[in-house]
């Protein structure tokens, strides 16, 4: 796993939508080959999208072969309401850039049969040939997608009761009238996630510091459902210095001087568009010089 560390929330998006316009380019995709990407919503990924719009505008990325799997939906929110999760794709990314309809799959909160609509989710990502990379983001509480505490780490996409922490997280977006919040949501399971050949996820400011630490520095625990990625093979954190108050100053600096023994062997220019896609033959770090790092 790595953990990449930005000043602040506007260079944690832009490495990260630099990152994934990479991994798109490099993928080379076409009609027969998509590159298949899973996307959140919150409010962690909104300027990674305004980065992803702008590269879109200059012409240096294209979504015409992508295919994406969103995390996650409410259930019983009429799909265009202001606050469902297909109303914000859109606004926030969609509609600003040149992907086919037909290759957006959001979750149908509305459907009649839940449990079908689950299945035939997973369904459809394996149908496509998995999910390239998937970029999340967390709850407060550590949650992926609608993953809350304590849900199995071997789970798949299935309707899910939300925690009343994520309800009066969530209360901001809907007048912070928490009888507003729908109590059901349809999403991804940690296993989905997981399944996908890279995961990056996206954490930033003061009050996701705890889960950073639960996430980085103890073991996988289904009560910080993040926390899987730490036995993906190709796991990805990019966080921001508030996100990183509650971690040890010892591991702070471990992970920068991966990062700069990285920057040292591929090259400052390279340093955020290779990040992750080269993998370091034997890096060493000064804080622990034996330490092959991934
Ligand atoms: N289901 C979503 C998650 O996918 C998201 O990560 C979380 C955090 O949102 P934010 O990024 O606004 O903190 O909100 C919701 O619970």
């Amino acid at each position: 796993m790595r953990l990449i560390i930005r000043e602040n929330y506007s260079e944690v998006c832009m490495y990260i939508a630099k990152y994934i316009k990479e991994r798109i380019r490099q993928f080379k995709p076409s009609i027969d080959r998509p590159f298949v990407l899973g996307l959140p919503t919150g409010s962690s990924p909104i300027g990674t999208y305004k980065a992803l719009v702008e590269l879109y505008k200059k012409g240096e990325l294209s979504f015409e072969h992508v295919v994406t799997f969103n995390m996650d939906e409410y259930v019983g929110l009429p799909r265009d309401h202001p606050e469902s999760y297909h109303s914000f794709m859109w606004k926030n990314l969609f509609m600003h850039v040149d992907i086919k309809p037909e290759n957006v799959h959001i979750l149908d909160g509305n459907a009649e049969d839940l449990d079908a609509e689950c299945l035939r989710y997973e369904a459809e990502i394996a149908r496509v040939g998995g999910i390239e990379l998937f970029l999340g983001g967390i709850g407060p509480d550590g949650h992926i997608a609608f993953n809350e505490p304590g849900s199995s780490l071997t789970s798949r996409t299935r309707v899910k009761t939300l925690a009343y922490e994520t309800i009066i997280a969530n209360a901001r977006f809907f007048d912070g009238d928490v009888a507003k919040v729908p109590k059901l949501a349809l999403t991804v399971g940690v296993a989905t996630v997981m399944d996908a050949r890279e995961v990056c996820i996206i954490i930033t400011g003061a009050h996701k510091s705890i889960a950073l630490a639960k996430c980085i520095e103890d073991g996988v625990n289904h009560m910080w459902t993040v926390s899987a990625v730490q036995m993906h093979p190709k796991g990805l954190i990019v966080c921001d210095e508030d996100a990183t108050l509650e971690l040890h100053v010892k591991t702070v600096k471990y992970f920068k001087s991966i990062e700069h023994v990285h920057h040292s062997l591929i090259g400052a220019e390279n340093l955020s568009l290779q990040g992750g896609v080269k993998q370091l033959r034997s890096p060493t770090s000064p804080t622990n010089p034996k330490a092959p790092f991934e």
